[in-house]
């Protein structure tokens, strides 16, 4: 395997939430990839597609197609380029969109190729508008035009590449201009995984750590997992430290819980920033509808932060509504925190919204 750059979405935010891999992840997350499609837990209609890509693509001794992963950081799109390496029995180049600036860097990467190789690009809507463009032809014809020379004594040089698998990564599938997305035969749609599915990514991470996990121990684990094995892996590892110094090791519900409330991971897996902005929205504003500004600075915070690190997960667990009037709380988001509405349905919010709405 041939690294060329950190395969990170965005920076890690330093959150035992985060879905961005941090150093700790990186250092152990290579043990605990699945090395191949059967050992790769849950998007079933996904791995029985690309199952039957890969199986059609080694009868007939061809290289597998261009495969685009979407979806959001830590569901395993880096684990399944690597598988689908390891099942075409190819080596595998790993680089993201923001390292590839200039047309040059892709050439110098795609004239280093060797065939049937699979090239994984993370984060390929970031890449530069030139190299995206040179991309184009090298995935279509296998073939690069290196341009020599500026201005008008500028030629084109043309190089033939060998036959290779462009794996691309997104979390912003919408962001890819029409023309590279076509240029994929097999583009996979990778969802949030289930409590259930979760469970597993977790029973298996704990044999691979050698740490004793019950049943209803990873099922707690899972459950404040926000659908992620990323997030999974790492919840297991504190909840490990804390067994092992607070208890004989065994990881039961009770301990996970225990060791969780120490980490202030909440049973649905919101942690104190999301539970803050929930607070302020809930007990300060009567539940919205609030502007985005008044929010962020009830809990003290900048509004980015509010915006993209803590709303994304209260909206998509139905805590929390963007409207046009503010931010507004869902009756779940009550019930979650163990507060009454005000009377007339909790939202009737304080008016603030008008003013700061955003
Ligand atoms: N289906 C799965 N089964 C078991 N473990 C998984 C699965 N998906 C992901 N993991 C584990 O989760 C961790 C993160 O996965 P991975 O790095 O592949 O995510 P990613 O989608 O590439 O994230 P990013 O977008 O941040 O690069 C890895 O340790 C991997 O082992």
């Amino acid at each position: 395997m041939n690294w060329d750059s950190t395969p990170t979405d965005t920076a890690a935010d330093g959150r035992l939430v985060g879905a961005a891999a941090d150093g700790e992840d990186q250092a152990v997350e290579a043990a605990l990839r699945p090395k191949s499609l059967a050992e790769f837990v849950g998007q079933e209609r996904v791995r029985e597609q690309l199952d039957l890509v890969l199986k059609a693509a080694r009868q007939r001794g061809a290289t597998a197609d261009h495969v685009l992963l979407s979806g959001a950081p830590g569901l395993g799109k880096t684990t399944l380029s690597m598988i689908i390496a390891s099942e075409m029995e190819a080596p595998i180049r790993i680089t993201s969109g923001p390292a590839i600036q200039h047309a040059g860097d892709l050439a110098a990467i795609l004239s280093s190729l060797q065939e049937g190789e699979v090239l994984f690009l993370d984060e390929i809507h970031r890449m530069s508008r030139p190299a995206e463009e040179m991309l184009y032809m090298a995935m279509e014809d296998f073939r690069v035009d290196v341009i020599v020379g500026k201005g008008p004594g500028a030629t084109a040089i043309p190089l033939e590449l060998p036959p290779f698998t462009l794996v691309g990564a997104t979390t912003r599938a919408g962001l890819l201009p029409p023309p590279l997305r076509d240029r994929f035969g097999f583009t996979a749609h990778m969802e949030f995984y289930g409590p259930a599915e979760l469970e597993r990514v977790i029973s298996r991470s704990a044999e691979l750590l050698d740490v004793t996990i019950e049943a209803d121990g990873a099922g707690e684990i899972a459950g404040r997992s926000r659908g992620t094995p990323r997030i999974a892996n790492r919840l297991l590892r504190r909840v490990r430290d804390y067994a092992q110094v607070k208890a004989d090791g065994i990881v039961t519900r009770e301990i996970a819980a225990a060791a969780l409330k120490v980490y202030e991971v909440d049973g649905r897996g919101l942690d104190r920033l999301d539970r803050a902005v929930l607070e302020a929205l809930l007990k300060l504003f009567g539940g919205g509808p609030v502007g985005l500004s008044t929010l962020a600075v009830a809990v003290g915070e900048e509004r980015e932060t509010v915006e993209e690190v803590a709303e994304p997960f209260l909206v998509r667990e139905g805590l929390l509504a963007r409207t046009p009037r503010g931010r507004v709380a869902t009756p779940a988001a009550w019930a979650h925190l163990g507060l009454t509405p005000p009377q007339g349905g909790g939202t009737g919010g304080t008016g603030q919204g008008d003013l700061f709405s955003t």
